[in-house]
This record gives C-alpha cells, structure tokens and sequence, in this order.
C-alpha cells in the first residue's frame, strides 16, 4: 500500500525514490560504526538487528499466490548494511538538551546515518527500522531514500502511575520500547500516591513495608536501576515523580509526616496533607529526595504539588496556632507556599531541576528560574500563557490525559493539538519545551497499559516531533495503520483505529 515504511512521525525532511533495494539476510547485513562507538550505540545494532530480520509467521495460512505478473527482477542492488558516523563521545544518560537530530541516506551507493550524538543515532536508527518492509515475496525491501530529521519539541513525555495500579516490570519495559518506536524521550514514573507506596527507599524501608499493596508489588532498587538502564539504551529519560504535599495519604508510615485531621477537638484518625508546620518533617524529605537525587541520574526530579486540599489543615489545632502565628490568617495558599519553598529550597541545595504541577504557579509559590511547569488542568491557551509569561518551561498535558476513554477514533483530537496555540511572543512561545502524553493508574495496570496507550499516543508522539505543518488527519490515519501494525508486529499489543484495515501480522 502507498504507506509502506512510511517512518512515523514523520521526518521534518523526507524523499522517497520509485526505486527498491533488496536487503541481504540478517547473516550478511552489517550494521557498522565509523566514528564514534559505544555500549548503547552496540546494544541498539543488536536491537535492530532482531526488529528488521524478525519476521512471524504471516497471518493468513493461505499458499501465497504467485504474483500476479512476473516481475521484472532488475539485478535489484542489495542493502548489505548501515554505516552509522556519531560525532560525539556517548554521553552516559540524555537529557533535556541532548541534541536528537541525524540524517539519513539510502542510495545505491551508501546507506548511511549520520548524528552529532548517539541519541540522534538512536532516532536514525528508528527510522531506518520502518523505511523496511517485505514485498509480497516476503523479501524485505527499502526505498532509495534521503532524509534530514529533528524533532520540533525537545520534551515528548509518558506518564505512568504505579500507585493507583501496579505496573509489572515487563510492562514497564514493554512501554518503554514502545515509547522508542514512537520517538518519545522521557518516562514521567509517577511512582507512588495515596493509594500505594511501591518505591522502596533504603532511608526509610517503612514506606514500601508498610504500604506497598504487598511484597511483591515493590520496586527495589535493583528494579529501578533496571528500568534506568533500559531506558538510557533507547535514549529516554527517567523523570521520577514524588507528589508531596497531597496525594501523600501512603506515607503515613513516617511518624508526624501527615497532617492528623480533626473534628473540632477530636482526631478523627484521618490524615491530609503533610504538615508543613513540623521541622523534622523538612529532616525526613531532605534524607528522603537525597535518596532519590543520588538513585535517578536525571537532572529534574518532578515534585508534583497537584490538587492539595486544606480541610485538614484548617481542621488541625497546632496548624491553625501556625497560621496564626505567621500571620498567614486563613490564606491556607500561604501555608502550601511556605511548605513549598522549603521543599524546593532542599531540592536546590541538592542541585537538582524540579517540575511542578501547575498550581505551585497558579498559588504563586516562589520558584527556581529552571523550573520546569506541567500544565495539566484547565483551560490551556491561557494557563499557558499565564506560565511562560511568567518565564517558565512549560510542557502540556491537559489535552493528552489518554487514561480518559471513550468509544471512537480519539487519536484524531490528541493529533490536532498545536501547543503554541496561545497568546504570546515568540519567546514564550519557545518556553513551551513539549508535551505529556498521561496514563494514571486508576483504571490502568499491567493487563491494559499497552492497548490503552498504542496507538493513541502516536498520535501526540508525531505533533510532538513533526513539523507544526503535518496536520493532515487523512494522511496520518493510513500512516498509523501501519505504524500500529509496525508496533504488534514488534510484540506491542496496540489496539485498532477503525477500519477497513488488518494487519499482515497478528500479535498471536
Ligand atoms: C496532576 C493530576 O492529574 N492529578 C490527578 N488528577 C486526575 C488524574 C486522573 O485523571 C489523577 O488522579 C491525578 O493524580
């Protein structure tokens, strides 16, 4: 079909030639580095060595036909390899300014990639991997081909939430492989919330002991640093999330972390927000993000702040006596504010970036000028406006909450989102550093993360690296047939968007 090893998303500059090259059988095809090599450079020839030569059986069990008209078989040149040339040294993990660009050339001559860094190789190396497809003899093919690629937003995020549900580390892994094929670059592992706590933390065993489900639904070190390393080889970022104050009613295995909740003078045994009036608590969270900075190599750490309520807060005696005492009235933003200012005062002395949610904006709580600020509520033209007015990276969410379904083909109105929509200058408009596809957990665990996610966030995976001039639905939805059936052959169930299509491959 006309879509065949059209790369998804689209490259900022493809050409496509009318003239086919044979691939050589996965013994004799090469993948070779000219310039500069290294263990993840390695590891992804290896990688797209199984994906390019893996082929399942095809779907129907039907004798192929014998082609209709005999082909006129010129002694088709033969693609024996790729020469892969990265400028620089391999940095040991990417990150917000990594440099992804590379381009690519598919001639008769030469096939080669070249990229400033590995991470662009890592792209390039995607690319090549689609521009293959197998003709009806089953032989794989590729089109003479040359393209100049980049991504239009340095920040293509994926939320997962491991609290409300429980993620399987092979869900994890499938999910991350999957983010490779669609080009995103940063795993937002929401990691705990009220409802469970599966991070293990040395400083504080309590945590996970206490409140993780059970035993088993904890991620031990060992766990994290596997997700860390699977991710650094694809050339995606691991952004842990740790939501404090709210959604914290899971770390209520730290004595006086949590606010008790009153009813007049009696507590009613409920628990709110972390009391920001205790100074041992700052003790705790100190020991506790330390931790975290020193496990995650990531330079942004995101410290939610989401949706804090304070009924318990003003329920409590010795916090209202603080309130008082500061002054602060009944302003309860006051108090979030002062909490968040010595919370993000500690990430600092820890030289770590932070992201927040966008109420510690909204609450004009004081915050570092690197800040990193996730839209997510609201209308968003104008809370967009409102932020990077304000001087700040954005990112986007609001719009790509995917975790909300409904019946029918909704990868279209993720697709048609243009995130510089909004009032502003040019230079607002620049802060604006990408977007957040989101997957929270409440309806979501391992037996539906993938279908639930693929192809739907595809979508946002092209508006986030291609050209703001793709735009064309039609011509995206025979592109996402085959790139969704490009992800089950790969082993990723992704769901269908309506037909009539098939894919030559099914997942079983
Ligand atoms: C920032 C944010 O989104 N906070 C909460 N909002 C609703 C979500 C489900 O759609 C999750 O419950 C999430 O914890």
């Amino acid at each position: 079909s006309s879509t065949q090893g059209s790369p998804w998303p689209m490259p900022q500059s493809i050409t496509v030639m009318p003239v086919v090259y044979n691939l050589v059988g996965e013994s004799q095809f090469m993948f070779t580095a000219s310039k500069v090599q290294c263990d993840i450079l390695d590891s992804a020839f290896k990688r797209y060595l199984g994906i390019i030569f893996f082929n399942k059986p095809r779907a129907s069990k039907r004798p192929r036909h014998a082609p209709t008209h005999l082909r006129f078989r010129s002694a088709a040149t033969e693609l024996r390899g790729l020469n892969v040339a990265v400028e620089q040294p391999c940095p040991d993990y990417p990150q917000l300014e990594s440099d992804e660009s590379y381009s690519l050339t598919i001639s008769d001559t030469s096939a080669s990639l070249a990229a400033t860094s590995v991470w662009g190789a890592l792209r390039g190396l995607e690319t090549f991997s689609q521009l293959i497809y197998d003709n009806e003899d089953g032989q794989l093919v590729i089109n003479k081909t040359s393209i100049t690629d980049f991504p239009r937003f340095s920040f293509r995020g994926y939320l997962v939430d491991t609290s409300r549900h429980f993620l399987s580390m092979s869900s994890i892994f499938k999910s991350l492989d999957a983010m490779a094929y669609n080009k995103f670059n940063v795993f937002h592992w929401h990691i705990v919330d009220d409802q469970s706590f599966p991070y293990e933390s040395k400083a504080y065993p309590s945590l996970s002991r206490m409140n993780a489900y059970d035993q088993n639904h904890v991620y031990t070190r060992e766990n994290v640093k596997a997700v860390i390393e699977y991710a650094r080889l694809r050339g995606i970022r691991v952004m842990p999330e740790f939501d404090t104050p709210g959604h914290t009613q899971s770390w209520v295995s730290i004595p006086d972390l949590l606010t008790p909740c009153y009813s007049g003078t009696t507590p009613t045994g409920g628990y709110g927000p972390i009391n920001p009036t205790i100074d041992a608590n700052y003790d705790f969270l100190k020991i506790f993000f330390k931790e975290v900075v020193d496990l995650f190599p990531d330079h942004y750490v995101h410290m939610g702040g989401d949706e804090v309520s304070f009924s318990c807060w003003a329920s409590n005696p010795a916090i209202t006596d603080f309130m008082t005492q500061h002054q602060y009235g009944k302003n309860y933003s006051m108090l979030e504010q002062y909490y968040e200012q010595r919370l993000l005062d500690i990430m600092a002395d820890l030289q770590t970036g932070y992201t927040v949610w966008q109420e510690i904006i909204d609450n004009q709580v004081k915050v570092r000028s690197d800040t990193v600020v996730h839209v997510w509520k609201g209308p968003y033209p104008s809370e967009l406006a409102n932020v990077t007015a304000k001087g700040y990276k954005t990112i986007l969410s609001t719009p790509w909450y995917l975790n909300y379904i409904s019946y029918g083909d909704d990868w279209r109105k993720y697709y048609v989102v243009e995130p510089t929509l909004f009032n502003g200058t040019d230079a607002q408009k620049k802060l604006v550093i990408g977007g957040e596809v989101c997957m929270w957990g409440e309806y979501v665990d391992s037996t539906n993360v993938i279908q639930r996610t693929w192809p739907r966030a595809s979508a946002v995976g092209e508006r986030l690296w291609s050209s703001v001039n793709v735009t064309s639905l039609d011509d995206a939805s025979h592109r996402l047939v085959e790139q969704r059936c490009r992800m089950v052959k790969r082993g990723i169930q992704a769901e269908p968007i309506v037909g009539p299509n098939f894919c030559p491959y099914e997942y079983e």
